[in-house]
């Protein structure tokens, strides 16, 4: 396939997330299903229009004076590449499965507007509503940090040191362009693609297969690192869904001591077992039954709380999830956090450790709730964070917003990570 033909593709995949309100994923593998002569590069290529257009939502349809799925397509091209609108035109003329050309009005705004700097709207690419939560997180630095927000997000993972050394995971994966993570102890990384590039699929690679490796964050490897989790200690991990943190906790406890994993859905827990089984992990117990749960009480030297949230943090890789979110939403995640934290606490020990994270950026859901719950809570105070972090991550003290009392926040903007929430508590 040739650009216009990419270009019109990524706009029908658009108009079917907003007719039929899915996410990206399904949109893209469906066209996949139903198109079978588009190569692999086509739909990296086709699959970077729809989701730079998604990430750049508000700066593409201002450029155009409008929002629509072509706009987005048009805008989120022109504003990734450059150029001007010549930079289209090539794909208008030479392929007939190009959609149709810009029209008057179409041209008439790029050119009043393409080159000029973004209003502040534009440029920080939330929705509306999340503009004062995005002020009320991040002060002036507001735009700055939403922009790093819709930027590519680069390929992360974590050498899983139950089996083996990072040095010995980055030489397998040389060819991948895969190099040591800035912060997380075990963190490997690929950059963002760029142009119409892909990254690599490094499941595919042998050292996946053999477990050497898992892909996750680097937000989610530094909280999970920040929990505090040693071998030898009983940990809780309340909310283990997949599993991501219970693996990165595993390899910290060099298999000993005992991690459960709990989690209300158990269809969410479905994919650890196979994960836990790659990665070496024996010292995960999966958690199944509620009296099993309930022995736990008062016992834990540390539960962790990966609460279900907006995932505002993760814009970066499912920016279609920014445009779906709504303030119900929100409010509905904040009352579960709550009942969460409340009834996660009863498990800690005196003397453990609550660790609340959160793969969110609002205050709502991050500091609000650390605050709302000591006040709930009095057997549990803060940590000193700073102390945390320095204990931690001591070569890199400017890396996170960190509030003494009130806990870390990792952003893209600061970190280079999805954005993160964390805050922990120690039972007297
Ligand atoms: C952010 S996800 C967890 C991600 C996981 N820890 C990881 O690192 O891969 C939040 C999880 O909380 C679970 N959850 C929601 N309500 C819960 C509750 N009341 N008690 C325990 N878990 C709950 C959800 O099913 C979901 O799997």
């Amino acid at each position: 396939m040739r650009l216009g033909g990419r270009l019109a593709a990524a706009i029908d995949i658009l108009h079917d997330i907003e007719k039929r309100h899915r996410p990206a994923a399904d949109a893209m593998r469906d066209w996949g299903l139903s198109h079978r002569f588009a190569g692999a590069g086509d739909r990296a290529a086709i699959g970077n229009f729809v989701y730079d257009g998604l990430r750049r939502r508000r700066a593409a349809s201002w450029l155009f004076d409008a929002d629509t799925p072509r706009s987005l397509v048009f805008g989120g091209y022109l504003l990734e590449n450059g150029g001007g609108t010549e930079a289209l035109d090539s794909a208008f003329t030479e392929d007939r499965f190009a959609p149709p050309p810009l029209d008057e009005a179409e041209l008439a705004s790029l050119r009043a507007r393409l080159g000029q700097p973004l209003p502040d709207a534009a440029r920080a690419n939330v929705p509306e509503w999340c503009e004062p939560l995005a002020a009320r997180a991040f002060g002036e630095v507001w735009v700055e940090e939403c922009a790093a927000l819709a930027d590519r997000p680069p390929l992360d993972m974590r050498a899983n040191t139950l089996k083996v050394e990072k040095q010995k995971v980055l030489a397998a994966l040389a060819r991948t362009g895969a190099e040591a993570a800035r912060i997380a102890t075990n963190g490997m990384r690929v950059p963002p693609v760029a142009g119409d590039g892909r990254h690599p699929n490094v499941q595919a690679e042998p050292a996946f297969r053999k477990g050497w490796f898992e892909v996750q964050d680097e937000g989610s490897q530094i909280v999970a690192e920040l929990a505090g989790a040693a071998p030898g200690r009983q940990v809780l991990d309340f909310c283990a869904g997949a599993g991501g943190k219970t693996l990165a906790m595993a390899a910290m406890m060099e298999n000993r001591g005992q991690i459960h994993a709990y989690d209300a859905d158990r269809q969410r827990l479905a994919p650890i077992f196979d994960r836990l089984k790659r990665a070496g992990c024996r010292n995960v117990q999966v958690i199944a039954e509620d009296e099993a749960l309930a022995r736990l009480e008062g016992q834990m030297d540390l539960v962790i709380v990966d609460a279900p949230c907006t995932g505002s943090g993760t814009w970066r890789r499912r920016p279609d999830a920014k445009w779906r979110l709504t303030p119900q939403q929100l409010e509905a995640r904040q009352i579960e956090q709550m009942a969460i934290l409340d009834t996660a606490s009863r498990y800690v020990k005196p003397g453990g450790r609550l660790a609340y994270i959160t793969c969110s950026i609002f205050r709502e859901e991050n500091v609000d709730q650390a605050r709302a719950f000591i006040e709930r809570a009095p057997a549990f105070h803060p940590l000193d964070h700073r102390a945390i972090w320095q204990e931690r991550f001591p070569a890199h003290p400017q890396a996170a917003h960190i509030e003494e009392n009130d806990g870390i926040m990792l952003t893209p903007a600061v970190t280079g990570t999805d954005g993160f929430y964390f805050s922990a508590f120690e039972r007297r």
